[in-house]
């Protein structure tokens, strides 16, 4: 099997598989400018904590090009050129607000940017640190499998939401690589997978990711997540984050916090995978959290087609908050961290 790999950066151009296309079409998008990069995120055809990410590294680069020089090609003095890239970095860290990768991505690469005495080699130094972080991703994300590995339920089953694979990294996945990493080393269990409404990352990316890989996972409403539960179908739930706040409660895809009350309810562990890059040890609680609304018409119409009465309104929360009450486990890179999460979590940040 090849590897996926949504995000490449090839000779200047960054080129995204169109997120929003799948799993009809294989569509690669290519962008040669930072806004471009900023739509794609906002849009989703790139989409995943630590995918979006790394796309805001790249985004970086290509604001850091577009403002090193003045338009006869003279290179700025720095504190101007700084000038020009932070108002770049403020939109992309804007394209959305919850998963925190997004602004950790970018807060890294203008800290190289202010370290950087020649202007003249910014942009490959700027360079350099977004591969650097693309690459470390895909090494986190196995770290984080072999960590967790052991907590998959050979001969049981899993539950999954949204989408954590490779689509949603630079490679291999968080909660869905502990899955992959379980099942690499050879044990088999049941893989049950959620659509996730309204954007079906479930059905249209999870789904697909399992089949790439040769994993077998059947594919449920989300609301069928509590009849499975209590019939005693699911051993464990594993989800990945959007952020983890110092106390471990956690941000991820809107309906994660039901999957983890039904959980508790039912006497089944709840597990998150989550890099150390979405831990934001700066807000105490998940209350803190900004909860990204997204538009309407992503619950009334589907693809363009209308799936409701013309008119209706809908709210669209796409993320919420699972206090860590409910929360077995966090998988990081670094470690598998239990309650108490302050004391785990802050230990898991200070490195293996
Ligand atoms: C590795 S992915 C962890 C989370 O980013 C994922 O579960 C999720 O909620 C993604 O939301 P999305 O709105 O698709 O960007």
């Amino acid at each position: 099997m090849n590897e996926i790999r949504p995000i490449h950066w090839d000779d200047g151009i960054l080129k995204l598989l169109d997120q929003t296309r799948l799993p009809v079409e294989q569509v690669v998008v290519e962008l040669d400018d930072y806004r471009g990069a900023v739509t794609a995120i906002r849009d989703m055809q790139v989409r995943g904590a630590p995918a979006i990410g790394v796309t805001a590294a790249y985004a970086v680069v290509m604001a850091a090009k577009e403002v090193a020089t003045d338009d006869k090609g003279t290179f700025l003095d720095k504190g101007n050129f700084l000038v020009g890239l932070q108002e770049a970095a403020q939109a992309i860290s804007a394209a959305r607000p919850t998963a925190v990768n997004l602004q950790w991505a970018v807060r890294r690469m203008l800290e190289v940017a202010e370290s950087e005495p020649d202007l003249s080699n910014m942009v490959n130094r700027l360079l350099g640190e977004a591969k650097l972080i693309q690459e470390e991703d895909e090494e986190i994300n196995r770290r984080m499998g072999d960590f967790g590995k052991s907590l998959m339920p050979d001969g049981g089953s899993v539950l999954t939401h949204c989408n954590t694979g490779a689509l949603a990294t630079s490679a291999f996945g968080t909660a869905l690589g502990v899955i992959r990493a379980g099942w690499e080393t050879g044990m088999r269990f049941k893989v049950f997978n959620t659509e996730t409404r309204p954007f079906l990352q479930g059905a249209r990316l999870t789904a697909w990711e399992f089949q790439q890989l040769g994993i077998p996972a059947t594919l449920i409403v989300d609301s069928a997540a509590g009849i499975l539960m209590r019939q005693g179908d699911v051993s464990c739930v594993i989800t990945g984050a959007d952020r983890v706040a110092a106390n471990g409660d956690t941000a991820n895809k809107i309906g994660t916090y039901s999957l983890a009350v039904l959980a508790k309810e039912n006497g089944i562990p709840f597990y998150v995978a989550a890099p150390t890059s979405t831990v934001d040890l700066s807000i105490p609680s998940g209350d803190e959290i900004q909860i990204e609304e997204r538009a309407g018409s992503e619950v009334t119409h589907f693809q363009g087609a209308p799936t409701a009465p013309v008119g209706v309104e809908a709210f669209n929360p796409a993320f919420d908050v699972t206090p860590h009450r409910y929360i077995s486990a966090i998988v990081t890179e670094n470690g598998v961290v239990r309650a108490p999460f302050v004391e785990g979590l802050k230990l898991a940040l200070g490195g293996p």
